[in-house]
């Protein structure tokens, strides 16, 4: 059983301003802990990113799936070994069961450094696929700008994170410092259709990935959901001017369980007009085993994750750990376990090996 007072039933709402003063900057880390132990999901409000962007991309997210159908099928993820680009309604599972989303995966500026003789997941990170300049005016600018601003706020917001965890704030900073290959973050827009009738699964539970997730919830629908201790589905409703942050499976990993990464899902939503949303998964260096660098913390921080308790089975899928390869060839077992279909193109050893019977034509995306 968890402690009735480590239970959520609101995801916490923090004030990015507080920092601006010594004696409320106090105030948001121990409300930061508390966020990253307990619930490992918070809002982040009056935070440093200009509304005025987030509003130019909101705008941007229906009219980039409006655009025809041709227009999105040129972009098709499986022309990228980046697995980057647009994937259809309908292509990706979530414990078995078809995510109803169509999605157009970007990242931050990169030019691909893999050649010949380095591994394969130096492959993963590199340019995306547009659409024409003349069919969404701005919207490459808008988006380019976009993410090296939430860029620069994950940053920031990283070592803040050390700093609640009592690492100080450069505590972290070894898992981004990479000489050798600019780390790429990813990020993607994406549009959850309405349903009338049958699944309501936009994404099913899952848990992320990565260390965190900054999303952007980019429409006024209800349909996040996140898991509570007991086992409990609480809303995560859109806040104008907020983003969700939440941590995924390789910061609690390095963090000993200390960070929760929290099983979270989506409706579909049922009114009369799509969700959209666009989240942003802020990458690690690809060298980096995970478990190498588990993290060592002050005692009297190790003790509230005790006093946590234990978290009751979630519906999540179990998440698999592959903690002791490179961090980038764990992102690529994931992109081409969700997306058999490109990398049966470009990674066909890979591909044989961990579909070694084929693929039902579905990728599995947890
Ligand atoms: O669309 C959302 O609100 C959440 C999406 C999500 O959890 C994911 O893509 O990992
Ligand atoms: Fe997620």
């Amino acid at each position: 059983m968890s402690a009735p007072t480590a239970n959520f039933s609101s995801i916490p709402i923090l004030d990015y301003s507080l920092l601006s003063e010594p004696s409320s900057r106090e105030t948001f880390i121990n409300e930061l802990r508390h966020a990253l132990i307990n619930v490992g999901f918070l809002y982040l409000k009056n935070h440093p990113v200009p509304q005025a962007t987030v509003n130019k991309l909101t705008e941007y997210a229906p009219k980039l799936f409006d655009l025809p159908q041709e227009v999105k099928d040129k972009a098709r993820m499986q022309n990228s070994e980046h697995f980057l680009g647009y994937s259809r309604l309908g292509t990706e599972l979530t414990k078995g069961q078809v995510d109803l989303r169509e999605q157009w995966d970007f990242g931050t500026k990169h030019k691909c450094r893999w050649q010949k003789g380095d591994p394969d997941y130096y492959r993963l990170w590199g340019e995306c696929q547009w659409p024409d300049e003349a069919l969404i005016p701005g919207f490459r600018e808008t988006l380019e700008t976009y993410l090296e601003e939430v860029k620069q706020l994950s940053y920031q917001f990283s070592s803040l994170v050390a700093e609640a965890f009592g690492l100080g704030p450069k505590g972290l900073d070894h898992f981004y410092e990479t000489k050798e290959l600019p780390i790429q973050h990813r990020g993607k827009l994406v549009k959850y259709p309405v349903v009338t009738s049958g699944s309501d699964q936009g994404v099913g539970p899952h848990y992320d990935g990565g260390f965190l997730t900054f999303l952007l919830q980019a429409s006024p629908h209800k349909g996040l959901q996140v898991q509570n201790l007991s086992g409990e589905w609480i809303d995560a409703p859109p806040i104008p001017g907020t983003f969700v942050i939440n941590i995924g499976k390789a910061l609690e990993f390095v963090t000993r369980g200390l960070a929760r990464a929290t099983s979270h899902r989506v409706l579909s939503p049922k009114g009369d007009a799509p969700r959209f949303s666009v989240p942003f998964f802020r990458g690690i260096s690809p060298q980096i085993r995970l478990a190498d660098e588990v993290l060592d913390f002050p005692p009297e921080i190790l003790k509230l994750r005790s006093q946590r308790g234990t978290v009751a089975a979630t519906d999540s899928i179990n998440f698999s750990e592959f903690d002791r390869e490179p961090s980038g060839k764990v992102s690529l077992i994931g992109r081409v376990k969700s997306h058999p279909e490109t990398a049966e193109i470009h990674y066909p050893e890979l591909f044989k090996e961990l579909f070694p019977n084929g693929y039902s034509g579905k990728g599995s995306a947890y």
